[in-house]
This record gives structure tokens, sequence and C-alpha cells, in this order.
């Protein structure tokens, strides 16, 4: 047992739900969503189209983080589906974690993110909102970066491909 979290990352549309809760089911592994976590005023926000600040999702991602370090006290391992936009974003999500988080990074072009984003049925975020999304993404430096042209299945498997096979390893998308 690594006992090391996983954080499935990319802009709205990029799979990160889907391609999360697939991990964590081939894993054995609690799946959580950062969307489930939003403030109600985020969601209406986002909802009406309007994007959410730092500010907004302070408390939101102190949240997040608090769980994330629950699980690493009680010696869970869990995958995260987060957005984690911007590297200050990461740096809170990370804090008070001693093994650090596996960052795997879900990037595509904007077409593609677009016609995701208006296949999904009954979301809140309309498409109006991936410009300000891929405006406000800093790239992580140390991830494992996926392609989103790939099904769920084949990222999942790409992902468990890159699994270090030594605890103490610390890889190619071991942030801490
Ligand atoms: N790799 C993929 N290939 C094809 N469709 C995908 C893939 N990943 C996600 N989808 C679909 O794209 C839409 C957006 O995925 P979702 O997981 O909700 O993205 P996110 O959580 O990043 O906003 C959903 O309809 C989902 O079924
Ligand atoms: O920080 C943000 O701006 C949000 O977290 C955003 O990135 C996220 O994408 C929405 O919550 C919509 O949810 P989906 O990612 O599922 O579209």
């Amino acid at each position: 047992m690594r006992n090391m979290s996983y954080m499935v990352m990319g802009v709205s549309g990029s799979g990160k739900s889907t391609v999360g809760k697939l991990l964590a089911q081939h894993l054995h592994l609690h799946f959580i969503d950062a969307d489930d976590h939003h403030l109600a005023p985020s969601i209406a926000k986002m909802s009406q189209g309007i994007a959410l600040t730092d500010g907004d999702r302070e408390e939101w991602l102190a949240k997040l983080n608090s769980l994330l370090v629950k699980a690493e006290e009680t010696e869970q391992e869990v995958v995260m589906a987060c957005s984690a936009l911007k590297e200050n974003y990461r740096q809170v999500l990370r804090q008070n974690l001693q093994k650090g988080l596996k960052i795997v990074f879900l990037h595509g072009d904007k077409a593609l993110l677009k016609s995701r984003m208006g296949n999904r049925e009954g979301h809140f975020m309309p498409e109006t909102l991936l410009a300000s999304q891929l405006e406000t993404l800093e790239i992580p430096k140390e991830a494992l970066t996926l392609d989103i042209s790939h099904t769920p299945e084949e990222l999942v498997q790409q992902i468990i491909q890159a699994l270090p096979p030594d605890p103490a390893f610390s890889g190619p998308f071991s942030e801490k």
C-alpha cells in the first residue's frame, strides 16, 4: 500500500470525474468529486455563466485539503477529481500531506473539450465558461499528463502503468 492519494485534474469537460471514478474502481479506492463540495453560491455563479474567483475557491479548496489529510491520517488512499487549475490551488490541496499527491493532468484541445461539455446533460457548467477555465489553467509541472482523446479505460490503464513499483519511488507525477 503506497498510502498516497491521486488528484485527477483539468478544466471542465476534460473527463476528470469519469476517469477519476474509473481509476478508483480499478484500484478499489474511495472516490471524491470536488464538484460535490462547491459552496451553493459557487454552483449558482457557474450556472449563470460567471467564473469563480480565487476567493470563491478558497473555502472549497481548504475543505478538499481537509478530506485528503483525513484520508492520509486514516491510512487510506483516495482518488479525487478536482479542476485544481492553479499552482497555488494545488499547494493548498497538498498542504499538511506528508506523502504528497500523485497528480494526473488531463489535457485536450479546446474543440474536443467543448464537444465533451456539450454532450453532457443536466450539468450546471455552461460551455461559455470553458474560455475562462483555459485562461485560468496553469499547467502542472510535475504531473502525469495524458491526452483526453483516448478512451477513459485507456487513460486509466496509462495511469496504472505509470504507477511506481516501489513506494519510495518519487516518479514523474509525484508532487509534494
Ligand atoms: N476519455 C473520454 N472519451 C470520451 N468521452 C469522455 C472521456 N472522458 C469523459 N468523457 C465524457 O465527456 C463528458 C465530460 O466528462 P466529465 O468526466 O464530466 O469531465 P469533467 O469532470 O472534467 O468536467 C462526459 O459526458 C463524459 O462521459
Ligand atoms: O474551479 C473551478 O472553476 C471549478 O471547479 C471548475 O473548474 C469545475 O470545472 C466546475 O466545478 C464544473 O465542474 P466540471 O469540471 O465537472 O465541469
